[in-house]
């Protein structure tokens, strides 16, 4: 498709009315306590009327089970997913909404201008951004997140393609084997899936809004969202391995809370040249990015890498640059059969580091890895995309640090005497309060590319070795993504001494 005509299509995109009534919302704010979690726990049932698909979700990790092709077809019986009896939708012809749909890839240039092709308009108001995908309900996102599930059941659960921990590297078994991965979504689940999607304004395929954020529950509901008192709703083949990796990624999202919610008002104090004010916001950083690693550190407690490779990865697979759907996938009765194409799952969608980067004034290098990072914000709910474009519309904080640190420095050496306003810090605090939260964030970026090769690189590499398939290219991507974080460091790299917790 060209650049006109997908332009075009975006303004046609029908506008799903979301119904005023409904009192349930989710990510509809970004908020200090949990910052990109939902603020309310997540819905744990969709309505009565459909009930069939819930079932069907909570069997899924049994239904894995089946011989092959037991799941595709138990799914395949299940009743038409009736949009009606979702509220938010219930006075909607759907069959003319379904008959409108943009196509499903034009999520990386249709939400929020946020395109590696067209990048980020900074005429685009956030309110803009929201207006554009106005739902936040929270039966809307149950719903997505039900038929999200399904689908990456339907497509990767069953059959010869399924995983096998078993060591079959000789025998050249690969996870997208053969004739196991369907290229066409049966119309059962594609339609309800591209409908529910297109309300919400996120793209037909699993993300990480549905496969972490909203995907727990609090055991004991009084006590804190925190590791100890959280599990997942859902799963795809269940265990512990599955379950921890996700839970780690909740518990972070958790920790870094007070980070997320350090930036804004980080920004207005650097606008008011408030040096105190900065530093006091930098170390709340830094010690949320010191809690992040400490919980990432983790992760091998209970996800062993190599089950990770062979199993829990792979449902999270998506339909571009994916050698087992080369084409993409039909959504089938959709947009003339086309095949569309959409990554799949990844921490990439996280908007905690992306949110990080954009306060702390830290630019990277293009490259692949810039261009995904950006289409990777079209698979974030709204209200994220439009809280990291704001971020994006202030002066550099960085610029900020550095010009405070000039003034004051000159100041002092114009002045043996100056103290300087109440709102000045030492100019050597100031720029050791942001290099210290740079430095904790190369760590986590160091911390994380270390696991992102244990848990992928070392595995792929023997494949490739052995039968000449995989790869590592994200390994220097994401070394050069911790070099240039490390080289905003105003004052040099001194503080950046302690280990990696990987290895501690
Ligand atoms: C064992 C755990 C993890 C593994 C194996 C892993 C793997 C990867 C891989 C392979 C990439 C390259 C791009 C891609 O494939 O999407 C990546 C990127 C990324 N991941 Fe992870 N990841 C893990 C945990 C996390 C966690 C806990 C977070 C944060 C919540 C996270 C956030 C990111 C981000 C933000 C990127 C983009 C690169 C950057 O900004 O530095 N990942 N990850």
């Amino acid at each position: 498709m060209t650049a006109r005509s997908q332009a075009t299509n975006t303004q046609k995109r029908p506008k799903v009315q979301c119904s005023a009534t409904t009192k349930q919302l989710l990510f509809n704010q970004v908020t200090p306590d949990r910052a990109f979690l939902p603020a309310q726990d997540p819905l744990l049932r969709l309505p009565p009327g459909l009930q069939a698909y819930e079932d069907a979700l909570q069997e899924l990790p049994k239904l894995t089970l089946g011989s092959p092709g037991f799941l595709r077809q138990t799914l395949q019986d299940l009743p038409c997913f009736d949009l009606q009896q979702l509220p938010a939708l219930a006075s909607c012809d759907t069959a003319q909404l379904l008959q409108q749909l943009p196509p499903a890839c034009q999520c990386y240039t249709a939400a929020a201008g946020t395109s590696s092709s067209s990048s980020s308009s900074p005429q685009q108001s956030t309110a803009d951004v929201l207006r554009s995908f106005p739902s936040c309900d929270a039966q809307l996102w149950r719903a997505y997140m039900v038929l999200a599930f399904l689908t990456h059941g339907f497509l990767w659960c069953d059959g010869p393609g399924v995983p096998s921990v078993l060591p079959h590297l000789l025998a050249g078994f690969l996870w997208c084997d053969g004739p196991g991965v369907p290229s066409v979504l049966t119309q059962l689940l594609a339609q309800p899936f591209a409908a529910v999607s297109a309300a919400i304004g996120m793209p037909p395929v699993l993300t990480y809004a549905t496969y972490n954020l909203m995907n727990w529950r609090r055991l004991d509901p009084a006590a804190p969202l925190e590791l100890g008192n959280i599990c997942c709703q859902h799963n795809f083949f269940g265990g512990m391995d599955e379950e921890w990796f996700r839970l780690i990624h909740v518990a972070i999202e958790a920790a870094a809370a007070p980070a997320i919610a350090a930036l804004q008002p980080l920004q207005q104090a650097a606008l008011q040249h408030d040096a105190a004010a900065m530093e006091l916001h930098f170390a709340a950083i830094t010690s949320a990015l010191q809690a992040m690693q400490e919980l990432l550190a983790r992760m091998g407690e209970r996800c062993d890498p190599y089950v990770y490779y062979k199993r829990v990865r792979v449902p999270m697979s998506g339909w571009r640059n994916n050698e087992a759907l080369p084409q993409g996938l039909v959504y089938e009765g959709l947009w003339g059969n086309q095949p569309q194409q959409l990554y799949g799952e990844t921490g990439a969608q996280s908007t905690v580091v992306h949110a990080l980067d954009a306060a702390l004034g830290i630019q990277h290098t293009k490259g692949w890895m810039q261009a995904y990072l950006t289409d990777m914000r079209a698979h974030m709910p709204p209200s994220h995309r439009a809280f990291l474009h704001q971020l994006e519309q202030e002066p550099s904080v960085r610029d900020a640090v550095q010009a405070l640190a000039q003034t004051t420095t000159s100041s002092s050496s114009s002045n043996n005497n100056s103290s300087g306003s109440n709102k000045s810090s030492s100019s050597s605090s100031l720029v050791e309060a942001y290099d210290a939260a740079i430095a904790e964030l190369e760590r986590f970026r160091s911390q994380h590319r270390a696991f992102a090769i244990a848990y992928i690189a070392q595995w792929s590499k023997k494949e490739a070795k052995e039968v000449g398939t995989g790869g590592s290219d994200f390994v220097p991507a994401l070394s050069a993504y911790k070099d240039a974080t490390a080289a905003h460091k105003l004052a040099g790299s001194s503080s950046s001494s302690r280990g990696c917790p990987l290895h501690s």
